[in-house]
């Protein structure tokens, strides 16, 4: 049984925590640390794994060492750690800008670590990770942190060289995604309609649409042309979000997330 000890349990680390249980993962093969005694105690009772106060103990023997922590904490935790690392452990990152060369400088020579962009739809199975490994994690280290991001969703090996890139679109991705769901709900309201229908609509909508991309693997300018019938209403649409730069803005600010990506690395 692989042991998996997730250091920082906060947002993201308690998504993958709790996919993994979701996926199956036995509690008693899970590990996690969190500073404040009522954060341990809550986590304890709600998923039944152990929690430790100190990153030291819940290190300690792991295969598999995730570090859910801010990027600013993550490079002064690996040295507390480094002792305490089970011969051949696995350091896994999910800390958005730190490279694996960074990381490797503060722990033994020789230790392999991997650098994970995971998305928070894990928690419900529908994750994105994106993978690279660092240079001592071998394909066999590889394929652990694969098969572990697989259990909450998919997961693809990218060069590190791409991970700005890709947090810029799977990693923060989730947060543009619900801006516009937001924006779709007020638009829904401000029309007439009650909250819970414009919420029902538009969450219906994305997952349709998204569900539709994926399954015909059509390309989405043919997907929106489909919608956009000749004098019709999406035309009329489609012409305010050009008039409004909205795909410049996109992609704007796709430019900033990769910079601060960039940015928090050093
Ligand atoms: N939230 C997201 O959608 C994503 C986050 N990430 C990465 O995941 C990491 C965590 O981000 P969030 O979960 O959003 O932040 P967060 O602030 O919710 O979680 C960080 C947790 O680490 C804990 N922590 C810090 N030092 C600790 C220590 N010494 N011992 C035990 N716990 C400690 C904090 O108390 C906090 O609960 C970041 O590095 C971020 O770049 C990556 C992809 C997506
Ligand atoms: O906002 C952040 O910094 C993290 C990394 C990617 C998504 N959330």
């Amino acid at each position: 049984m692989t042991t998996v000890a997730i250091l920082g349990v906060g947002a993201m680390g308690e998504i993958i925590l709790s996919g993994l249980l979701r996926a199956g993962w036995e509690p008693a093969s899970l590990v996690g640390a969190a500073r404040r005694p009522a954060r341990r105690e809550e986590l304890a009772s709600r998923y039944g794994v152990r929690i430790e106060e100190s990153v030291e103990s819940a290190a300690g023997g792991a295969d598999v060492v995730l570090v859910g922590v801010k990027p600013y904490d993550a490079l002064a935790l690996l040295p507390r750690i480094a002792p305490h690392l089970a011969p051949g452990a696995i350091v896994i990152s999910l800390c958005a800008g730190i490279t694996t060369a960074q990381m490797e400088a503060e722990l033994p020579d020789g230790t392999p670590v991997i650098r994970v962009m995971p998305n928070t739809p894990a928690q419900v199975g529908a994750g994105m990770s994106v993978i690279s490994a660092g240079k001592y994690a071998s394909d066999a280290d590889l394929a652990t942190a694969v098969s572990l991001m697989e259990a909450v969703g998919t997961a693809v090996v990218i060069p590190e060289a791409h991970q700005d890139a890709a947090t810029a679109i799977s990693g923060s991705g989730p947060a543009y995604v619900f801006y516009v769901a937001e924006a779709l709900i007020d638009a829904g309201v401000l029309l007439g309609l009650p909250r819970t229908v414009a919420t029902t609509l538009a969450t219906q909508t994305l997952l349709g649409s998204a569900t539709l991309l994926d399954a015909t693997g059509e390309h989405p300018t043919l997907l929106r042309e489909r919608v956009t019938s000749p004098g019709g209403t999406t035309a009329a649409a489609l012409r305010v979000l050009d008039e409004r730069a909205v795909t410049a803005a996109f992609i704007a600010a796709a430019e900033a997330c990769r910079d601060r990506s960039a940015e928090l690395g050093g």
